[in-house]
């Protein structure tokens, strides 16, 4: 069995990678997360996915090694993770009352072969958020770091009226495109 990186900071996005029963490494890629000019959101994520992915595999270049990026995006904004508290308020003021979509892509590099990147999209609708409840959100700690300033696996489960998509997706790593990935690269979960 070759070995398996995960090109990944994220203890959710591990977690995940755990919960379909595979055994890998976990390798952190240090990347220029940035977002380029006239760059679309879906264009940006796969990027980031990839960039992960190929900076891991350029130091195990015998390794399978999967990358992920995770974004939210309203309106024309692209929400990373929050600087500080009031880009946190800033973002759960975008989000409240309406709905948003999240984009989570995965890239994966099996060598001698070409790369794949797979993006998978979810709309998430929240209910209204009362500037009380921002405060106490951001004193919890749970925004500070996730994308968009909230963890649907967290306390911020009780602003998600409506989800369609990926629960694995909006969380960081959606598992039925990665365990497809994987499957296509001789890797199975069952
Ligand atoms: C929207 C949302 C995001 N998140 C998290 C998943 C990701 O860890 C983070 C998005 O940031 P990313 O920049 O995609 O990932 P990361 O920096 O945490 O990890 P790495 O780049 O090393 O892979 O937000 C949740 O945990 N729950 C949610 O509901």
């Amino acid at each position: 069995m070759p070995r398996l990186i995960l090109a990944s900071q994220s203890p959710r996005r591990r977690e995940l990678l755990e919960q379909i029963g595979l055994t890998f490494d976990v390798i952190p890629a240090d990347i220029n997360e940035s977002v380029q000019a006239g760059e679309l959101a879906v264009d940006f994520v796969a990027r980031m996915a990839r960039e992960k992915a190929e900076a891991v595999a350029r130091q195990q270049p015998d390794a399978l090694v999967l990358g992920s990026d995770t974004a939210v995006v309203v309106d024309e904004h692209i929400l990373g993770k929050p600087a500080d508290k009031a880009d946190a308020r800033r973002m759960l003021g975008l989000l409240s009352g309406r709905e948003h979509a999240v984009l989570s892509a995965v890239a994966l590099i099996v060598p001698g072969q070409a790369e794949r990147v797979i993006t998978q999209v979810s709309r998430v609708r929240f209910r209204s958020i009362s500037e009380t409840e921002m405060h106490a959100y951001w004193r919890s700690g749970e925004p500070k770091d996730k994308a968009g300033a909230y963890a649907i696996q967290g306390l911020g489960a009780v602003f998600v009226e409506h989800l369609s998509g990926s629960y694995s997706g909006v969380m960081g790593l959606p598992l039925f495109e990665t365990a497809r990935l994987l499957e296509e690269a001789g890797i199975s979960s069952l």
